[in-house]
């Protein structure tokens, strides 16, 4: 039987939750987008990737009920829908009609919504979701691309786009350990709420919310929370350095692909071009111009072999993105810019390239796809919710970084972090 299993609304996020089953000694297996029928795996947990975060809800909605029939049919004891720490979403979704979808399916009648991850800097207070002690709608993510959050209140965020009330189980209670959290849920079922916001403040409570949800079917939020419940699974659990061994990186030839908009994207690019051959995507090009990616991929060969891996980026400020998006529509250019990435890294794959940093979660997403990479052993961390995965089938590394994960020298610290 196995213990967990996991839907991720994109590839950073589940290698994130990943990377942190590990690094608790679970072994654990992640698989790019819903899996063969047939196919056998052992592991404590699975990770499904999806692409689902910015879908169209009915096909989100599609996609994880069938990794779900998947996972249902490996048995596992609780199954974990895993989002964006900074709840990444619109008023149609996808978190609510996932979520609902997931209860309806597994006939339950509450669940949890903790995308909390401390370590990150993202805590939960009266409901209220914070990103380095700023609320969330003032954070950076109001100017995100895709889903910018200009609300702070889960409960709020949550109503708006499920069909269900939602309440919260207050920090006083979770302070109190695990029981009071327990009771505090039961008394919300009994008011009739269909989802719970779990705060979280600090390390202490993310322990105390993982042993508070052990019997719940479907669960969901952020890495946190399964930090936590790896946590009080400790009685089972193998060693981490085992646990992460068949993840190591082993490539020799890197590249970096930054798609991410993030504030920290934004550091760690500035940053790393300061040192490292670095190239700007032309977003008209990418809208316009069918072979400019092979341009990049000419671009890109011919910077590989020095001391650091070159950068293609996407990577730029509010302001400018701003100005991209109102001049050839959001939607438009975030496409043509994925577009663009994935071609070249297929292209880079073709050509020997075997170690992909990529910065970004639906970058993340369309490089995986373009490659083909069917699944990753996850490997040891370069930084809190981001771990060197390999693929299954074929030697490759990658790097998925969420957008505002790590630290100002995070491509330094990967390549670092390498041999
Ligand atoms: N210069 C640009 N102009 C327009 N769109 C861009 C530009 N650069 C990147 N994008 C698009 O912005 C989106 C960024 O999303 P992505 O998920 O890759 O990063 P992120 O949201 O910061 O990361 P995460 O989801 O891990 O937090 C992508 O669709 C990308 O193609
Ligand atoms: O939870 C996070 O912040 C990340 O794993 C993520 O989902 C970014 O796309």
């Amino acid at each position: 039987m196995m213990r967990l299993g996991i839907i991720a609304d994109d590839f950073t996020g589940a290698t994130d939750i990943a990377g942190f089953l590990v690094a608790n000694g679970l072994s654990t297996i992640q698989l790019n987008g819903v899996p063969d029928k047939d196919l056998q795996v052992q592991a404590d947990a699975v990770v499904i990737s999806l692409k689902s975060r910015s879908n169209p809800p009915d096909e989100a909605v599609a996609m994880s009920l069938q990794a779900l029939d998947w996972l249902r049919e490996r048995n596992c004891e609780q199954f974990f829908f895993k989002y964006c720490s900074t709840f990444d979403s619109t008023a149609r979704g996808n978190i609510g009609p996932v979520t609902d979808a997931l209860l309806d399916a597994l006939g339950e009648e509450l669940t949890v919504i903790c995308p909390a991850l401390p370590v990150n800097g993202r805590t939960i207070y009266n409901g209220y979701l914070f990103v380095n002690g700023v609320p969330l709608a003032e954070s950076g993510m109001r100017h995100h691309p895709v889903t910018p959050m200009t609300d702070s209140n889960l409960m709020r965020l949550m109503e708006a786009q499920s069909r269900g009330k939602c309440g919260n189980v207050r920090s006083d209670d979770v302070a109190q350990g695990p029981e009071a959290v327990k009771s505090a849920l039961e008394a919300l079922k009994a008011q009739g709420m269909r989802y719970a916001v779990l705060d979280v403040l600090n390390s202490r409570d993310v322990a105390t919310v993982g042993q508070a949800v052990a019997g719940m079917k479907l669960v969901t939020g952020g890495s946190g929370l399964a930090d936590g419940m790896a946590k009080a699974w400790t009685d089972r659990l193998s060693d981490p350095e085992q646990a992460a061994a068949a993840g190591k990186p082993s490539g020799a030839r890197p590249v970096v692909l930054s798609g991410s908009c993030s504030q920290m994207t934004n550091a760690q690019v500035a940053a790393y071009k300061e040192e490292a051959p670095a190239c700007p995507v032309d977003v008209v090009r990418c809208l316009t111009d069918d072979d400019y990616a092979d341009e990049l991929f000419a671009w890109t060969r011919d910077q590989q072999g020095g001391d650091l891996a070159p950068l293609v980026f996407a990577t730029t400020d509010p302001d400018t993105l701003g100005r991209i998006q109102r001049q050839y529509g959001a939607e438009q250019a975030s496409a043509a810019v994925e577009r663009t990435f994935g071609r070249l890294a297929k292209l880079l794959a073709e050509d020997g390239t075997d170690t992909f940093i990529v910065a970004g979660g639906e970058t993340s997403g369309v490089v995986v796809q373009s490659l083909g990479v069917t699944g990753f052993h996850i490997g040891p961390q370069i930084a809190p919710g981001v771990p060197w995965v390999r693929a299954v089938d074929r030697p490759i590394s990658l790097a998925l970084k969420s957008g505002n994960f790590g630290g100002p020298r995070f491509f330094f610290d990967a390549q670092e972090r390498q041999g």
